[in-house]
């Protein structure tokens, strides 16, 4: 959104009559927020102005001298396919407007229409213009696999191709004016994603996060709003709401799963209007913020179960990223270790201690239910405790075992080839059995309580088979 003209792309007007050109720039602007307009009274003039900026909608008056609005439409056609025309006539003649509509004007409108009409059929316009955008540029990324930012996921650690992916997706829909919905478990690292997605966005205003979860709807809108002095009782001076502290920047909404009804309306207008009234007062003010949500709950099943507004989901869903738990990303849990291992040292005064080789085999047998802010405090944990060059595992262990009702389980999916493939006599199932547990104990060090999880059975049971093959 440079220079926070909206949209990123300029909508061209074209009429001979300067005060019908002046009259709609204004009511585009008060009522729709368009700021990105270019004029243009000679009809002559319009390919040249095409070239010479960057143009996405045409507003095109259809009588003119010189050049009449059809015979515009018909150059842009042909040398510009990639532009958006609207055309707008003084008179109502179908035959006229089917004509340009076969050649391929999105829309026509009389000039004695309803002025929301027209604003709400450029509007249209507008998004549909983005969404081409996006598209394009998603199959882009896609085709050459690369990032142009890949500083602004600089402090995301990761090599999961579901994540890659979402960066992808986060560059390509980062200066888009709709709002951006993050949903994944909670400590997946949804906030550190809505950071990258501002840091992209190109906006100056700083990012606000507010954490909606438990605001009763008068403090969500006091909270959102703001209040005017002497808007409610004790209210002695004017307060700015956090929509106006976001201002060219980013209004990060978090757990937007956990809002009630009636606060759910009060973001749908802003969303829809980009307007809101302080508490207290009768004057709009405009939104000039992005929005970002994020939620940890499952906001599809919360709009079939009727908790969640079904107009407000799909206003929220334009751009959607689920971010995958950690034990989606087991490739990641090595990284992130090392990672928290040097951010905690350095924050504890300490020298980064050298993991043992069963630790990442121990945490790939864990489910993560906290993700990577469970690993982080995990890590943080066992390097306050530390004193040897080596990290105990200990402390690890017993954060892994108070989690109660944890079944002892192995993560990777099971393996579906055959492993018996290549042999003539199939072991008997002790002899199996002897191996398994063999090449557990040596995997986890002769750590016994590592090789039970490895081999998803409780300690006790492993004792036992340990004693039989010895
Ligand atoms: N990929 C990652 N690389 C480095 N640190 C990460 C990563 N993912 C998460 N973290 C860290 O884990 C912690 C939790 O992340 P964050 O607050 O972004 O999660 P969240 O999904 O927003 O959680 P919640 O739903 O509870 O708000 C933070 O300290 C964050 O810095």
């Amino acid at each position: 959104m440079s220079e926070n003209l909206y949209p990123p792309f300029g909508i061209l007007l074209v009429d001979d009559e300067p005060a019908w050109i002046l009259s709609l720039s204004v009511s585009l602007e008060r009522c729709a927020g368009i700021t990105n307009i270019i004029t243009c009274t000679d009809s002559r003039e319009v390919i040249k102005t095409i070239e010479r900026q960057e143009i996405g909608l045409v507003i095109l008056d259809l009588v003119m001298p010189h050049l009449g609005g059809e015979e515009v439409l018909a150059l842009i056609r042909e040398q510009h396919p990639e532009i958006t025309t609207i055309v707008i006539s003084g008179m109502n003649q179908l035959e006229t407007a089917v004509r340009c509509m076969k050649m391929g004007a999105f829309d026509y409108y009389v000039k004695t229409d309803d002025e929301d009409r027209l604003i709400n059929g450029v509007m249209r316009a507008i998004s549909m213009i983005e969404l081409k955008r996006e598209n394009r540029e998603m199959s882009n990324r896609i085709l050459d696999g690369s990032l142009k930012h890949p500083k602004a996921f600089a402090g995301i650690v990761t090599t999961n191709r579901a994540m890659h992916a979402i960066f992808a997706y986060i560059e390509a829909v980062a200066q888009s004016p709709q709002p951006l919905l993050i949903s994944g478990e909670s400590g997946v690292g949804k906030e550190q994603i809505a950071q990258a997605a501002h840091v992209l966005s190109g906006c100056r205003g700083p990012l606000v996060a507010v954490n909606v979860a438990g605001l009763d709807d008068s403090v969500f809108a006091d909270t959102l709003f703001g209040h005017v002095r002497g808007a409610f009782t004790g209210a002695e001076q004017a307060r700015r709401g956090m929509v106006e502290e976001a201002a060219d920047g980013t209004l990060f909404l978090d757990e937007i799963g956990d809002l009630s009804i009636p606060s759910q309306v009060k973001l749908l207008r802003l969303l829809q209007e980009g307007e809101y009234f302080p508490l207290g007062s009768d004057r709009p003010k405009r939104i000039k913020a992005r929005v970002i949500v994020a939620t940890h709950q499952d906001l599809a099943a919360k709009q079939s179960a009727g908790t969640f507004r079904r107009d407000l989901y799909y206003r929220l869903c334009t751009h959607h990223i689920q971010v995958p738990p950690l034990r989606e990303r087991q490739e990641d849990i090595p990284l992130l270790l090392d990672h928290f291992l040097k951010e905690a040292a350095g924050a504890l005064g300490k020298k980064k201690p050298t993991p043992p080789k069963e630790l990442v085999q121990l945490l790939a047998t864990y489910k993560f239910p906290g993700n990577v802010r469970e690993l982080r405090a995990m890590v943080y944990d066992a390097v306050s405790i530390h004193r040897d060059r080596i990290l105990s595992m200990e402390s690890f262990l017993k954060a892994i075992d108070r989690q109660d009702g944890q079944r002892i389980e192995l993560l990777s999916p099971p393996q579906r080839h055959n492993l018996f493939g290549g042999i003539e006599r199939l072991p008997t199932f002790s002899e199996a059995a002897d191996l398994l547990v063999t090449e557990a104990m040596s995997r986890a060090n002769g750590n016994q309580s590592i090789a039970a999880r490895l081999l998803g059975i409780t300690q006790s049971a492993l004792c036992k088979r340990l004693k039989r093959v010895k």
